[in-house]
């Protein structure tokens, strides 16, 4: 088990590269399972999400070779309509894989995903829209068996506006007889860029980014080169963290559209800000000051930005509160935040942060991603030098996260968990 050591108390300042996002690059890939031909994605990032998509493409029976940050990937000759159970628990993602399988073939048969406990993380939405295109599902001992001879366009309403419901709907619905139209659909810039993919090869979805959703079905698509937008919650991310060190940083391959509410939360906390074509300025002198944040559902503030932001308020001056609308248990990491001095009240899905805090080293555990980005905000900003376990949880999300931090000045390296008894010594 591996653990990330953080010295504290240096500042960020450099210029990084920020890498493809995840939640855009995961259902993308899922969805070359529907393509005739080679899809080549660019910007996939290095990432363990990432690896098990290409496992589990591979074990349906699909080409995929990779070339930097380059997949391609040949579809042609899946053979296999089962995603295995071993596979689908890794991540939630996996889920992404019922729409495309279920579109191409007529039948898929997967079990409950994965993902982080951040909360009961239903799938109900998704099944429920597939009902309504004319799936036949049967869930029996964990399993899901979708089937349908020929889906056909439906109206469909979610009652939450959610991404991963929004984005097996559009896949599933690409080859279906007529329209679908999906009212309360997600509008996260990750639903566009799946938009934008099928669209170019050759799918009809219209209204991507607003709450309406119009897809005309067509009769096959062809395998596109396509290039993965930047990942907004790493660069979020990389932006608090150089608010928190009072750092100065230039983060290149970022676009700004994408990030509006963080901006301005991030301006209202004192960080100075200027925004280029597809690069962002972020830089800040003197300790923040208290903000609050709802999350919501885009354009509102993003709950994955959520738990670094936390880290930014327990050292601010004045009193921040965070109200979590989004996922229920996305507060795990407030007891390891106080663990290193945060002074943190929670009631439910409202937090309370007193801040003012000086921050100390400790060793932390990161019970899933974002929580695990927190703490590596905390190490950069406590004195002293903090351990984060369970790095798996981190390495989701954020390619080679140490080299990333230390590219812009940080002093953090990965050890492994039986050598920190060591390193107290
Ligand atoms: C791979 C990926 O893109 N992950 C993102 C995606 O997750 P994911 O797609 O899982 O998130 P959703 O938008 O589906 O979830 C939003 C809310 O809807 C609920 N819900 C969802 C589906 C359903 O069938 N029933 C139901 O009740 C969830 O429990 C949650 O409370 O969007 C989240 C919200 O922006 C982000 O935090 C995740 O990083
Ligand atoms: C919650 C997240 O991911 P997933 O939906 O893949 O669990 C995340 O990226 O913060």
């Amino acid at each position: 088990m591996q653990c990330l050591a953080i010295e504290g108390g240096h500042r960020l300042s450099g210029t990084l590269r920020v890498h493809g996002a995840k939640n855009a690059a995961l259902p993308i890939l899922a969805a070359s399972v529907m393509a005739v031909g080679e899809s080549v994605i660019e910007d996939v990032p290095d990432l363990q999400d990432i690896r098990v998509m290409t496992t589990i493409l591979r074990q349906l029976g699909a080409k995929v070779k990779a070339e930097g940050a380059t997949l391609r990937i040949d579809a042609t000759r899946i053979n296999s309509t089962e995603v295995p159970e071993h596979l689908m628990r890794l991540m939630r993602s996996s889920i992404f894989l019922m729409g495309p399988i279920l579109a191409r073939f007529g039948r898929v048969r997967v079990s409950k995903p994965g993902g982080c406990t951040i909360g009961s993380r239903p799938i109900d939405l998704h099944l429920k829209g597939l009902r309504a295109l004319g799936a036949v599902i049967e869930e029996k001992h964990g399993f899901i068996e979708c089937t349908a001879n020929r889906l056909r366009g439906a109206k469909i309403y979610l009652d939450l506006p959610s991404v991963g419901a929004t984005e097996n709907l559009i896949m599933a619905a690409i080859f279906a007889e007529g329209v679908t139209v999906i009212e309360n659909a997600a509008r996260e810039p990750e639903i566009v860029d799946l938009a934008n993919y099928l669209n170019a090869m050759g799918a009809n979805v219209q209204g991507a980014g607003e709450a309406t959703l119009i897809i005309e079905g067509v009769g096959r698509l062809t395998a596109v080169r396509y290039r993965v937008i930047p990942d907004r919650i790493v660069a979020g991310t990389l932006m608090a963290a150089a608010v928190v060190t009072q750092g100065d940083v230039l983060l290149q391959n970022v676009d700004a559209r994408h990030l509006g509410v963080v901006i301005d939360k991030l301006r209202e906390a004192g960080a100075e800000i200027s925004v280029y074509d597809s690069a962002i300025r972020v830089w800040m002198v003197g300790r923040p000051k208290a903000i609050s944040i709802q999350t919501t559902y885009y354009p509102g503030f993003p709950t994955d930005l959520q738990s670094p932001l936390m880290t930014l308020m327990s050292i601010a001056d004045g009193t921040s509160m965070v109200t979590e609308s989004v996922f229920e248990g996305r507060f795990k990491h407030v007891s390891e935040l106080r663990r290193m001095g945060a002074n943190i009240k929670v009631d439910l899905r409202t937090a309370l942060i007193e801040g003012g805090s000086e921050l100390t080293s400790a060793v932390v555990e990161a019970s899933d991603l974002r929580a695990g980005a927190a703490l590596i905000l905390a190490g950069l900003a406590a004195k002293g030098t903090s351990y984060i376990e369970n790095v798996y949880h981190i390495d989701r999300g954020y390619e080679q996260v140490e080299e990333m931090f230390a590219q812009l000045g940080a002093k953090i390296w990965r050890v492994q968990k039986d050598q920190l008894a060591t390193a107290f010594e």
